[in-house]
């Protein structure tokens, strides 16, 4: 049994419920409101970014050329390929690239990326895998679950999402974080895998708070009281 067989079993029910959520039922349904999608777009844009920097760091503690070689890999991944898809729909929607990067970031993007960021600060290179494990590979497996959706890959604003998280090249993404944690577990003290297993599940909570955010259009609770 593999350190990831065990981690899947453990959030089945959580990433269960991301299928739920009225946010990717209706990316899948194709009936989600342009507006929300917008909001996500711009804050996920700039997740991404911060999410760029993790890959930084799990670089940068990489004992092994091979693993710094990986880590470097998953930021040109993100900053090319996966950034694209942003900018695509940034474009269709009137917004130039520097309005997409200068979004203001909402509290649960903040608390995200401040998690992950500092989850792989404070430990070596199996922290930083660890904070993005479940970015990665979630979303992968929510794409190939919407794929099989009728008509969900030819919608013709929500499809191309759908189709870039269910691709080959976003597949490879995923599968590269999911074989990195495993080789790194190998021969890890039970102790220390807890410790990656709490960071693994704390970014899966993460993600579906993402997904309330985007679906509630949330920013900052009492932003209003201080007139931003
Ligand atoms: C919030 C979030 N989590 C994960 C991913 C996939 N990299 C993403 N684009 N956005």
């Amino acid at each position: 049994m593999q350190f990831t067989d065990r981690l899947f079993e453990k959030v089945k029910p959580v990433w269960d419920s991301y299928l739920e959520h009225p946010f990717v039922k209706g990316i899948g349904e194709g009936t989600l409101d342009k507006g929300k999608f917008i909001h996500y777009m711009k804050q996920d844009y700039v997740y991404l970014i911060e999410y760029s920097r993790v890959f930084a760091i799990g670089a940068t503690k990489a004992n092994d050329l091979k693993t710094m070689t990986i880590f470097a890999n998953l930021l040109h991944g993100t900053m090319n390929f996966e950034m694209d898809l942003h900018r695509e729909y940034a474009e269709k929607f009137g917004i130039s690239n520097e309005a997409l990067e200068a979004t203001k970031p909402s509290s649960t993007m903040t608390a995200y990326t401040s998690y992950m960021i500092s989850q792989a600060q404070l430990g070596g290179v199996e922290n930083a895998v660890a904070a993005v494990l479940a970015c990665a590979w979630s979303y992968n497996w929510i794409g190939k679950e919407l794929a099989k959706w009728p008509d969900a890959l030819d919608h013709e604003l929500y499809g191309n999402w759908v189709k870039m998280y269910s691709s080959e090249g976003f597949t490879k993404i995923a599968d590269d974080c999911i074989h990195l944690i495993n080789e790194i577990a190998k021969g890890k003290p039970e102790h220390e895998l807890d410790k990656l297993e709490d960071i693994f599940i704390k970014t899966s909570y993460f993600e579906y708070m993402f997904w309330d955010m985007a679906e509630n259009i949330s920013m900052w609770p009492v932003s209003k009281l201080a007139n931003v």
